[in-house]
C-alpha cells in the first residue's frame, strides 16, 4: 500500500506543554482519513506540522514522500489546505479570489482559465463569478475556499473543520464533492466534530491530550469498542483518557 502521509513519533511541544505526543499514523493514498478529537487535543497542531507550517519538536514524517522537517516548501506546493477560517478575501469577487490563488500557485494563463472554469462548475458557483466573497452565504464561501485550495490540482487535500458553522444541506453537498475527489485518487485528511461525516471516512484516528488513542475503519472501531456508533466510541475514549489523565494529575492542562 502507498501512503500519502506517514509519521512516526511526531511530537510538538510549546514550552512545557505537549500539544502532540509521539504520534504515529499512516494515511493510505486515495483514502479519506477523518482526524477526530475534542477541542484542544492536538489536531490543528498535527496538521500544521504536516503542512510544513511549524517544525515538529521531534519524530519523523513524510507527506507525499517529502520530509516534514527538511522539505516543507515541496510539501506546501503539492498540498491543498483549507483552514477553519476559509482564507478568502471578502472584498474581492469569487473570480478575483480564484485569480489571487492562481497567482500564488503560479498557474499559467491557459491552466488558470481551465481550472477556474472547472472549479466554478464543481462548486456550483456558476453565475456568481462577480459576486463579492463577503456577500456569499457560509456554504458558498466554504465551496469557494475549497476551490481555491484545489486550483493547483494537489495530490493531498487537508481540511481543518471545513464544515464548522455551515448548514446541513451545504455540508452534504460539500461531502459529496470530497468523496468525488477521493474517487478520482485524491487523498484527504479532514478534521471534524460531526460524527455523521466521520462515519463516511475510510479511516478514522482519535486524538486526545495529544495522544492518538485509536485508529481504524469506522466499523472496526465500533466493533472493537463494542459500541453502537462512532459517537459512543468517541465518548468512551474521551472518558477513559480523562480518567487516566486525572489519575496522573494532568486533567486541567488540556485547554
Ligand atoms: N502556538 C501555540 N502556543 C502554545 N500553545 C499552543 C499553540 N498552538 C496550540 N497550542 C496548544 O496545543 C494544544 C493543542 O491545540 P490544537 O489547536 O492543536 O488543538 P485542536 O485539536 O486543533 O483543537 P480545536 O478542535 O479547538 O481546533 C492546546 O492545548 C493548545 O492550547
Amino acid at each position: 500500500m502507498n501512503y500519502a502521509i506517514q509519521c512516526e513519533q511526531l511530537t510538538k511541544r510549546f514550552q512545557d506543554r505537549v500539544a502532540v505526543n509521539s504520534l504515529t499514523l499512516s494515511v493510505p493514498t486515495g483514502s479519506i482519513y477523518g482526524f477526530l478529537g475534542p477541542n484542544g487535543s492536538g489536531k490543528s497542531t498535527t496538521i500544521r506540522m504536516l503542512c510544513g507550517l511549524i517544525n515538529p519538536t521531534s519524530g519523523r514524517g513524510t507527506v507525499l514522500g517529502y520530509d516534514v522537517m527538511t522539505q516543507s516548501e515541496e510539501i506546501k506546493q503539492r498540498i491543498g489546505y483549507m483552514s477553519q477560517k476559509f482564507s478568502l478575501y471578502e472584498d474581492l469577487t469569487v473570480e478575483e479570489n480564484l485569480d489571487f490563488y492562481a497567482g500564488v500557485y503560479r498557474l499559467g494563463r491557459e491552466e488558470r482559465r481551465r481550472r477556474k472554469a472547472e472549479l466554478i462548475e464543481m462548486a456550483g458557483l456558476t453565475g456568481r463569478e462577480r459576486q463579492l466573497a463577503g456577500s456569499l452565504s457560509g456554504g458558498w464561501k466554504q465551496r469557494l475556499a475549497l476551490s481555491c485550495a484545489l486550483l493547483h490540482q494537489p495530490e493531498l487535500l487537508i481540511l481543518d473543520e471545513p464544515t464548522a458553522g455551515v448548514d446541513p444541506v451545504s455540508r452534504r453537498i460539500f461531502w459529496e464533492v470530497i468523496h468525488d475527489l477521493a474517487k478520482q485518487g485524491m487523498t484527504v485528511l479532514v478534521t471534524t466534530h460531526y460524527m455523521d461525516e466521520a462515519q463516511t471516512c475510510d479511516w478514522i484516528g482519535f486524538i486526545f491530550f495529544g495522544n492518538l488513542l485509536a485508529q481504524g475503519t469506522p466499523q472496526e472501531l465500533i466493533e472493537r469498542m463494542g459500541a453502537n456508533n462512532l459517537e459512543d466510541v468517541f465518548v468512551t475514549l474521551v472518558k477513559e483518557e480523562e480518567a487516566r489523565q486525572a489519575a496522573a494529575g494532568r486533567g486541567e492542562e488540556r485547554r
